[in-house]
């Protein structure tokens, strides 16, 4: 066990938390995610937050870790939060709504600190605006067809097979991968934590 941990699944939360330089070790909350609020800034701080607290809960026998990071993405467009979708319509009727709008992109985050044997939240959230093209029907279908929508929020992969319908973005382009990496380096310095003095 590093004295890192992040507590997610997401291949590429652990991708973009390397590119840190940092160690850390993987172990993934396997709880509901449920959050009773139609804020999604408050949704994915709550559900980071649960994230990494189940986390801490499953690991509290062990001295390390010292840090543990937890993260939830959401995609929200007119007043709607999306999450995964439930299946290939969910997808679809989804990526229609997306297709030739702006969308705002949520990633929250939680960092739990150890301090004295307790651990302490510190919790936020990073928005990213991003502008599709209009897409067809045969297109999303095509798109629905290859299975990648079906793990991720908003049922697209920016960084993936739908990045080809990508007019603009506005923010972090990470944030909207599943983690704004370059706000959870600078939230670190904020706590005193300088990341080049525990990279080994
Ligand atoms: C919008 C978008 C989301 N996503 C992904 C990021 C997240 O992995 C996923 C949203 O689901 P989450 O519930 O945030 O995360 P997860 O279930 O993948 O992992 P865990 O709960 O264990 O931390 O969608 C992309 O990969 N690309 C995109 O363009």
């Amino acid at each position: 066990m590093e004295i890192i941990v992040l507590a997610s699944g997401s291949p590429r939360r652990k991708e973009l938390l390397a590119k840190t330089g940092l160690k850390f070790s993987v172990v993934v909350s396997g709880g509901e995610e449920k959050a009773e609020t139609s804020d999604p800034a408050e949704t994915v701080e709550k559900l980071s937050l649960d994230k990494a607290s189940e986390v801490a809960d499953l690991l509290q026998a062990e001295k390390e870790p010292q840090l543990i990071i937890g993260a939830d993405t959401v995609v929200a467009c007119d007043g709607e939060i999306l999450g995964k979708p439930s299946d290939r319509e969910d997808a679809f009727r989804m990526l229609w709504k997306l297709q030739g709008q702006t969308h705002q992109v949520y990633t929250g985050v939680t960092l739990l600190l150890k301090k004295k044997h307790t651990w302490q939240a510190h919790t936020f959230s990073e928005k990213t605006d991003v502008q599709f093209y209009p897409v067809s029907r045969e297109e999303l279908l095509a798109y629905i067809e290859t299975g990648e929508p079906m793990d991720k929020a908003g049922s697209y992969g920016i960084q993936g097979g739908f990045g080809i319908y990508v007019k603009g973005i506005c923010g972090d382009y990470n944030n909207v991968v599943g983690l704004p990496v370059g706000r959870l380096v600078y939230e670190l310095k904020k706590l005193g934590i300088d990341i080049r003095g525990i990279k080994k």
